[in-house]
């Protein structure tokens, strides 16, 4: 369904991307992950059209989207959060909602999305607050606001980035059951990227694994693991070959 392929981009002198690549399948849950700098975020903002790429094709259900507007991208179907929360602080939990589905629906025409403000309300947990300013609310129920925020716009690929990041034990693993539950009434794609290798070896299909702009591995995560140029890159220098990963990495 979304294919990303050969995507090369550099700020100046820096190769941020070369030849990255990703896929993800409706229905499918697929980790991010890579070292900081690896160009998971330059990926991301390339797949939603905030950064063109100097390369590379990124193609959704057969329609080519690389370097359209973000409005076009997301009209056409993927929708992303950022690693900082990005709400309208002063309008409600239900507005913000609203707001983002509204917005939908002008730019779409086909159709209305699976899941409406109430169910997204209810999904999330969020219906005892929808009153309430989105300022307001403690950072976890802001993080679901906007993950809900993300789905009001029907997409059929959600691209969370860090969407774990500050969260606590209680809150990761409600945000797991959120991706499942979303992914299973959906069937949407999820494109998770984060640092906490727990969360997203317990989440994820599949894992694609960045360093230096570059694709290094995908896969099963028991498969990923196993790969010695993964095991070099977060490991270190010198332990990729037969070596067991000296961290816990769950799952
Ligand atoms: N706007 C920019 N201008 C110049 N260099 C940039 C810009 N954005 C990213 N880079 C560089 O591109 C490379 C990839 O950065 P990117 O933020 O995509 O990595 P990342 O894997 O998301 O890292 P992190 O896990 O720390 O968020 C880094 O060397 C970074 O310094």
């Amino acid at each position: 369904m979304l294919s990303v392929s050969g995507i090369h981009k550099s700020f100046g002198g820096v190769q941020a991307l070369a030849d990255a690549a990703l896929d993800c399948a409706s229905g499918e849950v697929i980790g991010l992950i890579g070292p900081n700098g690896a160009g998971k975020s330059t990926l991301v903002n390339v797949i939603s059209g905030f950064l063109a790429p100097d390369a590379g094709q990124v193609v959704l259900d057969g329609a080519l989207l690389q370097g359209r507007t973000p409005q076009h991208i997301s009209a056409s179907g993927i929708a992303r959060t950022f690693q900082n929360l990005r709400v309208f602080r002063d309008l409600t939990v239900r507005q913000n909602i609203e707001v983002a589905s509204l917005r939908a629906r002008q730019l779409r025409r086909d159709g209305p999305p699976m899941l409406g403000v109430d169910a997204l309300l209810e999904t999330f947990g969020l219906a005892d607050r929808m009153s309430d300013a989105a300022g307001a609310l403690p950072y976890g129920t802001r993080r679901w606001m906007e993950i809900a925020r993300a789905m009001a716009t029907g997409p059929r690929i959600l691209l969370l980035d860090e969407p774990a990041a500050g969260l606590n034990d209680e809150e990761s693993d409600r945000l797991h059951q959120i991706i499942t539950r979303l992914r299973d009434l959906t069937r949407i794609g999820v494109v998770v990227i984060d640092h906490d290798l727990t969360f997203i070896n317990n989440v994820c299909d599949r894992l694609f694994v960045m360093d230096q702009g570059r694709l290094i591995a995908s896969g099963a995560p028991a498969a990923v693991w196993r790969n010695p140029k993964v095991i070099e890159v977060y490991v270190g220098p010198g332990t990729g070959t037969g070596a067991t990963p000296a961290v816990e990495l769950g799952g």
